[in-house]
């Protein structure tokens, strides 16, 4: 059987039901808006809400597992639901666990949200590859071998990030690039080395740019991107943290057409009553800037 691949499925997505991804994000101070208690139990109401709400109008949901972990095994039941109902509604889900590590232990991260079957079962995960994109090698192997996808942190959208994303590395095939866009240069690569079919919509590999940045102090020139580019990139900031939808083509230029758009606060800041309506102002929105 012929497995789909995440960067085909992204590639539906997209057409299906737009750029939006939702995330799923319960903190305190809004399951307490949401009527809900902070437990384990008001952050599966509300990831079962946020999926309801998403099914039908947005293709792409981001449950964001700290707020699941911070209730231990109560938490990750939690989550295993949530899970459950997005993958059954058709939504595709993107973890944002952030893991990162060596060997057979990153390996380990990836078999548990990768492989199918599994109760953590999502489509693609975000990885950290401060410990080297070679440190990813199994993460990716395993990725690709079951049809997921991985977005690797290149200029995350926090303000702390560019010390350490701006800096220049110091030897090898990228000496002199930024650690971001040495990044973007390694997973572009491990894309074209990947692609089987010869008019792909996406690879399967992507990379996080933050959507309050400047992406040229990356030493990204997002007017330049290859113009096969596979690469789709996960654009978290927007919303909340400043980034506004009707800059998307002025911070991203080229990669435009492979953002996926996430927003999390300002819209679950709407209320449960609200949370639909908002997501369908929302795709409409990133729909008009896209053309
Ligand atoms: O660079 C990054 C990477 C991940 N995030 C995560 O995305 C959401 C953003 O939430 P908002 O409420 O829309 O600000 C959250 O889960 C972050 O951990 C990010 O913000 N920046």
């Amino acid at each position: 059987m012929t497995v789909s691949t995440f960067g085909d499925r992204l590639g539906e997505a997209f057409a299906a039901r737009g750029q939006l991804c939702v995330g799923i994000d319960p903190h305190s101070w809004l399951l307490a808006g949401w009527g809900l208690a902070d437990s384990a139990a008001g952050a599966e109401s509300f990831g079962r809400s946020v999926v309801a709400a998403a099914a039908g109008r947005a293709g792409i949901v981001k449950p964001q597992v700290a707020f699941f972990e911070r209730f231990g095994s109560a938490g990750f039941v939690a989550l295993e639901r949530v899970l459950a109902d997005a993958r059954a509604a058709g939504l595709l889900v993107i973890g944002d666990v952030k893991r990162g590590d060596l060997g057979t232990s990153v390996e380990a991260y990836a078999d548990a949200w990768l492989t199918p079957g599994s109760p953590l079962e999502v489509d693609a995960i975000t990885v950290t590859p401060f410990m080297g994109v070679g440190s990813l090698q199994r993460p990716i192997e395993i990725a690709l071998q079951h049809g997921k996808g991985l977005f690797l942190l290149a200029a995350t959208s926090n303000p702390e990030a560019a010390g350490v994303q701006q800096a220049v590395v110091a030897g090898g095939p990228h000496a002199g690039l930024t650690v971001a866009r040495a990044v973007l240069e390694d997973v572009a690569r491990l894309n074209a080395d990947a692609v089987t079919v010869t008019t792909p919509t996406f690879g399967s590999l992507g990379v996080v740019l933050g959507a309050t940045l400047d992406l040229a102090e990356f030493g990204i020139d997002v007017a330049a991107a290859p113009k096969n580019c596979l690469t789709p990139v996960l654009a978290p900031g927007f919303g909340h943290q400043g980034g506004n939808i009707m800059d998307l083509v002025s911070i991203y230029g080229e990669y435009a057409g492979g953002v996926i758009v996430s927003e999390s606060r300002s819209v679950l800041s709407q209320g449960s009553d609200r949370l639909a309506a908002a997501i369908e102002r929302r795709v409409s929105e990133v729909g008009a800037v896209r053309g």
